[in-house]
């Protein structure tokens, strides 16, 4: 005897909901001028992972992170975030620099609440979130402060907030500790750690460096110079609380850093000769 659809459907076992996918790059290629720095190049994020783009000077890193930021559209291929293509920049995806890029004349709490103020959100939802914002990367306190009485990690904690503030779905973070101390910058990484595990946000993020990589990554793309953006996956699966110091010590960490550092040594693959 036939079933009603919607009884066979019940007796279906539940099934893991697969993880939505945030970013996809489908057969990207970008030249500037004539000349290619991505290639044909294809990978997606999904939604809550830290996905490190590591490699060289030079390797295509930036512009890569250019093109999820809508600073650059692809030469060719497409670009999609949450489902859609990617036509320039929005608040889904927020973009922390190197360079602070904080308001000098503003205060932190009115740079936290810059995108907000933008949105024409109320006052008082302004301050509450720059508050919220503030106590979260570790600021709380310094809210009426300028960022001239700030010190470097303080300011980046500064930028970091009013990224957060606006909301978005995927943070793309471009060698954001690379102006910071080694100290300050660890703490920071732990900081990035815990927000993400709090916020659920997604993370695209550019470094130089492999201990940074290994640390922060859920998965590493190593990028080598010359290979048009072609990139080896390195999965990193490390103890929770992601943010431990102590991982940093942790064999998988110690492992991962060795392949990722022999893959890196390793020469350019020979053209074949005729
Ligand atoms: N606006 C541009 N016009 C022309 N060439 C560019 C432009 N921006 C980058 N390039 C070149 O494209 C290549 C990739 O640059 P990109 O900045 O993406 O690399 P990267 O891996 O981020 O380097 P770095 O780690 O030094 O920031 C480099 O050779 C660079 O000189």
């Amino acid at each position: 005897m036939d079933r009603p659809v919607s009884t066979l459907l019940q007796r279906q076992p539940k099934l893991a909901a697969p993880p939505r996918e945030v970013l996809r790059f489908d057969r990207v290629g970008l030249h500037y001028d004539d000349r290619p720095v991505l290639r044909d190049l294809s990978f997606s994020v999904s939604a809550g992972e830290t996905v490190a783009l590591l490699g060289p000077s030079g390797c295509g890193k930036t512009s890569l992170l250019n093109i999820v930021a809508g600073f650059l559209q692809p030469t060719s291929g497409v670009a999609l975030c949450n489902g859609r293509e990617i036509a320039g920049p929005g608040p889904d995806r927020g973009v922390v620099f190197q360079s602070y890029a904080l308001f000098d004349w503003m205060t932190v709490e009115d740079n936290i609440a810059f995108s907000l103020r933008c949105a024409g959100r109320p006052r008082d939802v302004q301050r509450d979130v720059a508050q919220r914002m503030a106590r979260l990367v570790g600021l709380g306190g310094f809210e009426k402060s300028y960022p001239y009485q700030l010190s470097g990690g303080m300011r980046q904690r500064c930028g970091l907030a009013r990224v957060l503030a606006a909301g978005p779905s995927v943070m793309l973070m471009d060698e954001p500790f690379a102006a910071v101390d080694v100290q300050t910058r660890e703490a920071l990484q732990e900081e990035i750690l815990r927000i993400q595990a709090s916020t659920g946000c997604t993370i695209l993020f550019v470094t130089h460096s492999i201990d940074e990589a290994v640390f922060l990554g859920s998965r590493i793309l190593l990028m080598l110079k010359d290979r048009l953006g072609a990139f080896d996956e390195f999965p990193v699966t490390l103890p929770l609380p992601r943010d431990l110091p102590e991982n940093r010590l942790h064999p998988e960490f110690l492992a991962v850093r060795e392949r990722v550092y022999r893959a890196m040594r390793q020469p350019p693959a020979q053209e074949a000769r005729p």
